[in-house]
């Protein structure tokens, strides 16, 4: 793929709360716009591993000749950075090396991930067929709002939209976002303290949001009873709804519920333009997907559920004509194919309402961004669903009712000891494990529970769902005991709450 451009990101998204803004790092964009082919991780992995310049020299040297790079012709880079201040530092870094390497640099500033690999896939698609957009920030915003406002032309006005943006780059993205809307969404935005010191993600964003299952604070008084509000996270590629009900308590509409809510509302979509034979509509979990979900999106259409990572689900959302993916933090976003694009391009409707729907259908491909999960452009998408289903929060929540469920967080000895099988919902290893897990959870009513190793934090992670909440909770601790006794580090440390 001589002459294309790949895109550097320069973010840590959300962050650890021991770490806060200081911790930093790097997504890395394919030609595509879509994230980095898992083979590169490898070659990753050993560059920032290499301690010394020599190393690191022999280290590049391998990976050039391993992947038979040219390096005659030039590199060319598209790069940002989100709001954190060691972004600078980074980004200078990053433009030495480019620098060193004759690497062509374009600096896209301070933005948001979904909108580098939008950049990424406009910049090499440019004056061909398949033109994603213009090549700026502009082209971006100008191609979102178009087809938000032919999605919802004629519909009713839509309620103000409180948006909390993490105190990072979504605030600056969102307050574009909303000047290009032009009141077609009023957006109203909190959290925007981006040059504040620690104010990123501190009790605010999207994971605070799904991990503690809470409004943040600042939102307290802001939020009035049936007014809906979202939450994005540090690099805007994550996105949490919620509301408060009459009597103030609070509903999280997380990426589990924009997945049914949005899926069902496409299914329609296609059956009303008269394409349901040809058109196959897929929905792609993981394991952490609630299990009320699955059951209901299940009824409808086919679900995939496919290991933890964006990148499982990318991959297994591209098998299907449309695919929808969500995780149940919050990122996410839907696949059409390239065969599906062609076909609505070319598809002769018979009446009236066939043509809207497959206006609407063209109409959702440009809105959403297919690149990667994008929480201003599901924030649109969600949007779109609600004026046309003119359901409120409360509606929308009413589609499956969540079953309570408990992530549990286990340090053990060696977490590299726990294997899976089956998208990570059962254990290979340590042996003899997995039974005591299914015995224990067939003791609950609803009760479901598996247990794998994170692939970001050096712990092995327990989840459990049953029908009433202090059963999850108790499968939970208890699962979370039997893994501490078989692996645990240190059995003077076991926690109290394990049972
Ligand atoms: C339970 C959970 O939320 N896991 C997260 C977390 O992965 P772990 O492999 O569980 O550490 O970080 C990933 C990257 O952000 C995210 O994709 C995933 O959903
Ligand atoms: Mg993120």
């Amino acid at each position: 793929m001589d002459g294309l451009t790949v895109g550097v990101m320069v973010t840590a998204s959300h962050n650890p709360d021991q770490l806060g803004e200081q911790d930093n790092g790097v997504k890395i964009v394919d030609p595509r716009g879509e994230m980095l082919e898992g083979s590169w991780e490898a070659h990753a992995t050993t560059l920032s591993n290499a301690a010394t310049t020599d190393e690191f020299i022999e280290a590049l040297e391998a990976v050039i000749s391993a992947s038979k790079i040219d390096i005659s012709k030039p590199g060319r880079v598209v790069y940002a950075r989100d709001t954190r201040p060691s972004g600078v530092e980074l980004v200078a870094a990053l433009e030495d090396g480019l620098a060193a390497l004759s690497a062509e640099g374009r600096n896209a500033g301070v933005t948001t991930t979904p909108i580098l690999h939008y950049l990424v896939k406009a910049i090499n698609t440019k004056n061909t067929p398949e033109s994603y957009g213009d090549d700026s920030e502009e082209g971006y915003f100008q191609k979102l709002s178009d087809a938000f406002k032919s999605l919802v032309t004629g519909r009713q006005p839509l309620e103000p939209l409180i948006i909390d943006c993490a105190n990072g780059v979504g605030a600056l993205a969102a307050n574009t976002l909303n000047q290009y809307l032009d009141k077609s969404l009023p957006l109203e935005l909190e959290n925007t303290a981006i040059s504040t010191p620690s104010s990123l993600n501190y009790a605010c964003g999207a994971d605070y949001v799904k991990t503690m299952q809470r409004l943040p604070p600042s939102l307290a008084d802001r939020l009035k009873p049936g007014q809906r509000a979202c939450s994005l996270d540090g690099d805007a590629d994550r996105l949490m709804y919620y509301y408060l009900d009459e009597r103030g308590i609070f509903h999280m509409l997380d990426g589990d519920k924009i997945a049914a809510l949005v899926a069902a509302f496409i299914v329609d979509l296609v059956k009303s333009a008269g394409l349901e034979n040809e058109v196959k509509v897929g929905v792609v979990q993981t394991a952490y997907a609630n299990g009320a979900s699955t059951k209901y999106l299940a009824g409808r259409l086919p679900v995939k559920c496919v290991a933890t990572g964006v990148k499982h689900l990318h991959h297994a959302a591209e098998h299907f004509n449309i695919g929808v993916y969500f995780e149940a933090n919050g990122h996410g976003t839907v696949l059409f194919s390239p065969s599906t694009q062609l076909k609505l391009a070319n598809h002769q409707p018979s009446t009236p309402a066939q043509s809207t729907a497959l206006k609407h259908l063209i109409n959702l491909t440009h809105l959403i961004n297919q690149t990667v999960g994008d929480a201003l452009s599901d924030m649109l998408l969600v949007e779109v669903v609600l004026s046309h289903k003119s359901y409120t929060g409360v509606e929308w929540d009413s589609l499956y009712v969540d079953l309570p469920n408990r992530l549990v967080k286990v340090v053990v000895g060696d977490r590299n000891a726990f294997r899976t099988e089956n998208a990570e919902r059962q254990l290979v290893s340590p042996p003899g494990l997995q039974s005591k897990i299914d015995e224990l959870a067939r003791r609950y009513d609803g009760g479901r529970s598996f247990v794998r190793p994170s692939g970001t934090e050096d712990v092995v992670r327990v989840y459990a769902e049953a029908v009433v909440r202090s059963q999850a909770d108790e499968l939970a601790f208890r699962v979370a005991g039997l893994v501490y006794d078989e692996a645990g580090a240190d059995p003077a440390e076991r926690p109290k709450e394990f049972l």
